[in-house]
């Protein structure tokens, strides 16, 4: 049997990135040499199994052929007669369709049947074949990449076979976890925008979130937003995140902060009363649909629903305040605040012109909440239960110390 790293690890090693796992196809071997060299098995579908030691996988080779729609219609053929270039061959882009192995000389020797080594040197995202067509997560993945690699283009040839797998009806057969799993990963990256630029130029940002996709073509109001196009500005705004390495919770609240302003009245326009309600309605059932982890759905409601808020915070009352805090549920969860914040910041500075604004909001509104916490609640509560208050009487007192200890802080920043 021969042992080759394929897949990322190839790629990844071609453009000097550092690589975080490896993937490896043995050829001439049949399940039952690998599992007694001690390898084990995983999965019913494909015959892949784990190092015993490194845990990494190791695939047969083996080729496709879709045979029916969905995630599981494929008919995978897997023998020791099966080639390298076989193997390679059913893979998504060229860049991933290289394989490398320690010759005996211990030099690397790469194989490189698609010339995925030219296509990373003119940074081209380039499918191998039409194989392609055989799985609509690859569509998913693209555009990841694009993010991931941000001087990055798809060739045109694969766009078009792209919008073709989508006008094909490709997209709908995504499970909502692939979908979710690989958005998740793509905002992650160094430029998200990408992604959603190659998802729209194909189509399928239309189909898997048409809430986002409607975003472009609304226009705001330029005095706020010299960019005006609101997909320009969620663009601006999601870019910010990765430059300032928000975590995916916050990144995901920065995609769904606007959601709103895609049904805003027409009448209204370029206005937007009332789009942090129309948001967190749309981002709900997205949320239900994509199967959204709870904590990224909890940051991106409360987002929508209090960015304004928080951007005009420095015109509110010590109570206004206190009322802002509470509704945010900052003091029982102040790192999700953190990132509410962080959120917020992005979304001020992901406007044209703004890039490079100071957002003192974030800092202020940390600050009052410190001074929310410094106050000793549960002295309060004791004193007024011993008074015979009830519980609601304990809450407003409480509410009211709170605001006192806000107001004093405003005063004394004032002379400072
Ligand atoms: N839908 C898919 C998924 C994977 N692959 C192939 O399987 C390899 C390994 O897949 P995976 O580990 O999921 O992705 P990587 O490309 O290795 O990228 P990374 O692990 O860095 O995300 C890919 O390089 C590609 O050759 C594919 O052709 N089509
Ligand atoms: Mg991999």
């Amino acid at each position: 049997m021969q042992i080759y790293m394929v897949g990322g690890a190839v790629r990844d090693r071609l453009l000097g990135r550092p690589v975080h796992d490896h993937d490896w196809v043995v050829v001439g071997a049949t399940p039952g040499q690998m599992l007694a060299h001690g390898y084990l098995p995983v999965g019913r579908d494909f015959p892949v199994f784990l190092h015993p030691e490194t845990r990494e996988e190791y695939a047969l080779a083996r080729t496709e052929r879709k045979s029916g729609s969905g995630y599981r219609g494929f008919v995978v053929h897997s023998a020791p007669d099966v080639t390298l270039e076989e193997d390679l061959s059913r893979r998504d882009l060229t860049m991933n369709a290289m394989a490398m192995r320690t010759a005996d000389s211990g030099l690397a020797e790469l194989f490189d049947p698609h010339h995925g080594a030219r296509d990373v040197a003119a940074r081209v995202l380039r499918h191998v074949s039409d194989a392609f067509r055989e799985d609509p997560v690859r569509i998913l993945r693209v555009a990841r990449f694009a993010a991931c690699l941000p001087d990055f283009t798809v060739a045109p040839g694969t766009m078009q076979l792209m919008r073709e797998m989508v006008a094909h009806g490709e997209m709908q057969h995504l499970v909502a976890e692939r979908v979710w799993q690989e958005l998740a990963r793509g905002l992650m990256q160094e430029k998200p925008s990408r992604m959603f630029e190659v998802l729209r130029a194909c189509g399928a940002l239309q189909v898997l979130l048409p809430e986002v996709a409607r975003l472009w073509g609304v226009p705001q109001r330029a005095e706020y937003h010299p960019e005006v196009d609101t997909g320009v500005h969620l663009m601006l705004v999601l870019d910010m995140s990765a430059q300032l390495q928000a975590p995916l919770s916050v990144r995901f609240a920065c995609l769904a902060h606007d959601l709103g302003k895609g049904n805003t009245p027409a009448d209204l326009l370029p206005r937007h009363i009332g789009h942090e309600v129309r948001s967190a309605e749309l981002l709900k059932s997205l949320a239900k649909r994509l199967r959204v982890p709870v904590d990224c759905h909890a940051t991106a409601d409360t987002v929508a629903r209090e960015h304004g808020h928080v951007h005009r915070s420095g015109e509110l009352s010590a109570a206004a305040l206190v009322r802002l805090l509470e509704r945010c549920d900052a003091i029982r969860k102040p790192g999700r605040f953190a990132d509410v914040l962080l959120a917020c910041e992005c979304d001020a500075r992901g406007r044209h012109g703004f890039e490079e604004s100071a957002y003192p909001q974030r800092a202020r509104l940390a600050a009052v909440l410190a001074t929310v916490q410094s106050v000793a609640t549960s002295d309060i509560a004791a004193q007024a239960t011993a008074q015979g208050a009830s519980g609601p009487q304990v809450g407003k007192r409480i509410h009211r110390a709170r605001v006192a200890a806000v107001a004093h802080w405003i005063a004394a920043q004032g002379t400072a």
